[in-house]
């Protein structure tokens, strides 16, 4: 018999509350993805984006609020089809360890994916003579990636994994989760602060403050806000970092006024002015791509 409840969603969260003490890190908490979505969860360091994901991962246990492929994923018979890649594994000692990568493979389903495992080797470029004591920090990322796709998962959790990666292979593998999703209709939540090379594939922005999902909106509703339509801005990279920026100045600054409403010790507004202040840094960068890529440019503004 099939106890799953039926739903349209691949990721549903109604109303979670979570936290790791007393105080609540997530609150009220609520997000809808259909399969096939690739949405770009952001947000201020510590706010709260990683827990998120391992509660999606079924890392940790909720008041069955959280419901992926429609079951809950701490109690799910179905993990395999949830594949969570975090930062955690490549820090982790034992993976620092004299150990041959193809020896590493050999313990994943590689023989019934073969031709998925062949494809990501050459995609991440990973020698399989490479032993993980003495390879970058980046090759052990793309060692680690590998190892978490060959399985065909059905949802992908990515958590800030491509970091230390190099420029072509993260474009590559950008590429190749584009792809998965739009064939497979797979469903991916990708936690980012870096937003070069992005800018076009994420269909949901969902933006993590105050304790839940602040804002969420398609790209296209994105491409409709007035700043962007106003501006003119149509490169997608330069538009989703001013946007994010926008969002994140808010959030510095209404930390500072909760900050300063629950103390007698108000801190200086001048020093998280200047914290929060990353406009002139994004007029430029906007003003730069704006130049480069308009037909008929009108600011001399360059990045200096
Ligand atoms: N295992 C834990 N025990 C207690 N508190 C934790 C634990 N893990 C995270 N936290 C706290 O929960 C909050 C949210 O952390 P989380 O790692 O989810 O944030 P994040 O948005 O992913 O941050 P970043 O962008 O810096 O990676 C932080 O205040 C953090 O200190």
């Amino acid at each position: 018999m099939n106890n799953k409840a039926e739903s349209e969603y691949a990721i549903e969260v109604k109303n979670l509350n979570f936290g790791y003490g007393n105080e609540n890190i997530l609150e009220n908490v609520n997000l809808s993805l259909k399969p096939g979505s690739r949405c770009l969860l952001v947000g201020a360091n510590g706010i709260g984006k990683s827990t998120l994901l391992r509660i999606l991962a079924g890392k940790r246990l909720t008041k069955n609020n959280v419901k992926v492929l429609g079951e809950d994923p701490f109690n799910s018979i179905n993990s395999q089809d949830i594949t969570y890649l975090g930062t955690e594994w490549a820090t982790n000692p034992i993976v620092r360890r004299d150990i041959l990568v193809s020896d590493l493979i050999k313990t994943t389903n590689k023989d019934k994916y073969a031709e998925r495992c062949e494809k990501l080797l050459k995609l991440m470029n990973v020698n399989l003579n490479w032993r993980l004591h003495k390879v970058s920090d980046g090759e052990r990322r793309r060692v680690q990636i590998v190892l978490g796709l060959i399985n065909p998962f059905k949802v992908l959790l990515l958590d800030e994994v491509t970091v230390d990666l190099d420029v072509l292979v993260r474009s590559s593998l950008i590429k190749f989760l584009k792809e998965e999703s739009e064939t497979r209709n797979v469903t991916i939540v990708y936690a980012t602060h870096i937003f070069d090379g992005i800018g076009d594939w994420p269909t949901h922005v969902a933006h993590l403050a105050e304790k839940h999902i602040k804002e969420f909106y398609t790209i296209d509703e994105v491409m409709n806000f007035p700043e962007v339509k106003n501006q003119k801005i149509h490169i997608f990279n330069s538009l989703l970092l001013t946007i994010v920026e926008k969002w994140l100045r808010e959030d510095y600054q209404n930390e500072l006024k909760r900050r300063n409403e629950n103390t007698e010790n108000k801190e200086s507004l001048t020093k998280w002015d200047e914290l929060a202040n990353m406009k002139k840094y994004g007029d430029k960068y906007y003003n730069y791509w704006y130049n480069i890529y308009d037909e008929n440019p009108k600011s001399d503004a360059r990045i200096n």
